[in-house]
């Protein structure tokens, strides 16, 4: 868990950070939203001491990090920066394994290592251990930056806009793969983005940043169903709300799954309409449903062990 306590933090006479409390549950996703020079980047710095802070505490475990000697405190948090920063001359291979050779890691662990975080970012080790990176295009440096930050195994992962330089469809891919990572490895994720459609995707909590200080927080249906105040409506709302509330929803919720519906279920079936999973997000369905022309989906809910029906009427019910 990290805890962040009343943070402070002053570059000159001003107060960039203004009091600050947080509390990010282990295996939590939460990210850091506000316009531009609300905060969010000062927030992450603090919780690696980057930067100290004028005021406040973070603890993360319980620990104060204020009390952790930095080379001990680096190795169990991993940091993703949207520059990259891998080093031109070395190889893939040893930007990875950077906190692994400074912690004295034999070889063979080493080796080991990095084809294996290799894997878990999607990038295939023997096709690119050996390269440097200007052999690599954006995304597959920012994949090697994912790698090379869970080195160590660090228990939190801190991202700074990790995604905002590349173009939609690799981002698409890259914040699947996040999505994917942090589902298999259960780290805990502070991600800095001033978008809210990508904090929508991967976060478990949002705090809404304003001024230095969070005006709300909560999981991403709270903050677009209670925003907290006119500015959180503004900045999570627009004319996006309906599809933003399509994502924080389920096929589950919406579906109907009596005995009419189970029937519905085959008849769909038969005529080879493919059922969606009652996990799915409602603009999954939808997209579905705009995508093959159709008002109604069968459901298939694997965890109860049943069969439904999503209607489109449902899903726009209010
Ligand atoms: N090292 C520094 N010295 C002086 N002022 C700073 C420093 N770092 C940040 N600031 C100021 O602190 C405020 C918050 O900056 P911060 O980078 O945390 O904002 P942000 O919300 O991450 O913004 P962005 O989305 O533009 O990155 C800004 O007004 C910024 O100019």
């Amino acid at each position: 868990m990290i805890v962040l306590d009343r943070l402070v933090k002053r570059f000159g006479d001003t107060k960039v950070i203004d009091g600050v409390s947080l509390t990010v549950p282990d295996g939590a996703v939460c990210a850091l939203v506000g316009v531009s020079g609300s905060g969010k980047s000062t927030t992450l710095r603090l919780i690696n001491r980057m930067i100290e802070p004028d005021g406040g505490t973070v603890r993360i475990g319980g620990v104060d990090v204020a009390t952790v000697p930095l080379v001990t405190l680096r190795r169990r948090i991993g940091y993703v920066i949207q520059s990259i920063g891998l080093f031109p001359h070395w190889t893939i291979a040893r930007n990875v394994a950077t906190v692994p050779h400074l912690l004295n890691w034999p070889k063979a662990r080493i080796d080991e290592r990095v084809d294996e975080l290799l894997d878990l970012v999607g990038l295939d080790p023997a096709l690119y251990r050996d390269r440097r990176p200007h052999e690599l295009s954006g995304g597959q440096q920012q994949r090697v930056g994912v790698a090379r930050a869970l080195a160590a195994d660090p228990d939190v992962l801190l991202m700074d806009e990790p995604f905002g330089a590349l173009d939609p469809v690799t981002r698409d891919g890259l914040q699947a793969a996040l999505a994917d990572i942090q589902h298999r490895t259960g780290k805990t994720i502070v991600i800095v983005t001033h978008d809210i459609d990508e904090a929508i995707r991967l976060a478990s909590m949002i705090a809404i940043l304003d001024k230095g200080r969070v005006i709300q927080h909560g999981s991403p249906r709270d903050i677009l169903t209670r925003p907290a105040n006119a500015f959180v409506s503004a900045f999570v709302g627009g004319p996006r709300l309906g599809l933003r509330l399509l994502q924080v929803g389920t096929v589950g919720e919406r579906a109907a799954f009596d005995a009419a519906a189970a029937e519905a279920f085959a008849r769909e079936t038969a005529s080879a309409v493919e059922p969606i999973d009652a996990a799915a997000s409602l603009d999954q369905a939808v997209a579905r449903m705009v995508a093959s022309g159709t008002t109604r989906l069968p459901v298939v809910d694997g965890a109860a062990g049943r069969h439904g029906i999503l209607e489109f009427a449902a899903v726009v019910r209010p």
